[in-house]
């Protein structure tokens, strides 16, 4: 018989004032892409806070895998809910200022999560900064310029680096792609797939875009008014949507 493997993220029966409605589950498997659509309001944007640790739900449980086996996160002390986030998450936000350091180097703003976890070499931390640089195919020349030097597109990447290069489990996106031309949204895309698979981190990716989730997800949840609607592979979500709030969002597609 066919085993899963046990969820990196499991969210039970969480809700969160009006945008999420009471018991809302659901669950992440290692190396899984799973993507939270819906349209403006659904409650993206919150669900993927309280998976991520970012916000305490009113009810309702989150466990993130550790090394002794699933923890309850919002149950742990504020000290060790951080510590715990900082060791399994990464975080992309819609715009980059949200989680880059404005007023510091972009390499510096890559290696700080090494920081936070406990690393003390310098120069171990300034190999791993270069390494995500090229991986994000960032110019490694440009590492001492400050991330407001950089295209839309490439703080995206600086963003994403910053959030792989302390190896997550979990990498937390919301809207990453959104304001930037197509074509940039296609790389990015095409740059974050090949990173999964290399790195073989699960994400979670917040859009309101059927075509991203179709790029990429291997597993796709509805949304609508902070409810749970329907969950599908994309393909089969594109081909045959059964809620209204899915067709509205395959008919946007054209
Ligand atoms: N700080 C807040 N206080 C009260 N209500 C809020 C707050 N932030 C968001 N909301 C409301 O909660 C609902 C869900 O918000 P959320 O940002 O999670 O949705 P979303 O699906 O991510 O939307 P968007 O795609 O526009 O970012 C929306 O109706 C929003 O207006």
């Amino acid at each position: 018989m066919l085993r899963l493997p046990s969820p990196v993220l499991t969210l039970g029966r969480v809700s969160y004032d009006r945008r999420i409605a009471p018991d809302t589950s659901f669950v992440l498997y290692p190396g899984e892409v799973l993507c939270l659509v819906g349209k403006s309001g659904a409650g993206k944007s919150t669900l993927l806070r309280m998976a991520g640790g970012l916000l305490r739900p009113h009810e309702g449980r989150v466990l993130h895998q550790s090394a002794d086996g699933p923890i309850s996160i919002y149950e742990l002390p504020e000290q060790a809910l951080v510590s715990q986030r900082r060791r399994n998450v990464g975080i992309v936000a819609q715009n980059a200022r949200d989680t880059l350091d404005m007023a510091q180097s972009a390499a510096a703003n890559i290696v700080q999560p090494l920081f936070d976890n406990g690393e003390r070499n310098f120069g171990r931390a300034m190999a791993s900064a270069q390494h995500w640089f090229a991986a994000l195919d960032l110019d490694v020349a440009r590492m001492g310029d400050l991330p407001s030097l950089f295209s839309g597109g490439m703080q995206q990447r600086l963003q994403i680096a910053r959030a792989l290069v302390h190896g997550p489990k979990v990498l937390c996106l919301d809207e990453p792609t959104t304001g930037l031309d197509t074509s940039v949204q296609v790389r990015l895309l095409s740059l974050l797939s090949g990173l999964q698979r290399q790195t073989g981190v699960a994400m979670l990716l917040v859009t309101h875009d059927l075509r991203i989730a179709r790029l990429i997800a291997h597993r796709v949840i509805v949304l609508d008014e902070g409810r749970i609607v329907e969950e599908a592979p994309p393909d089969r979500l594109i081909a045959d949507p059964c809620h209204p709030a899915a067709r509205d969002l395959v008919a946007a597609m054209i």
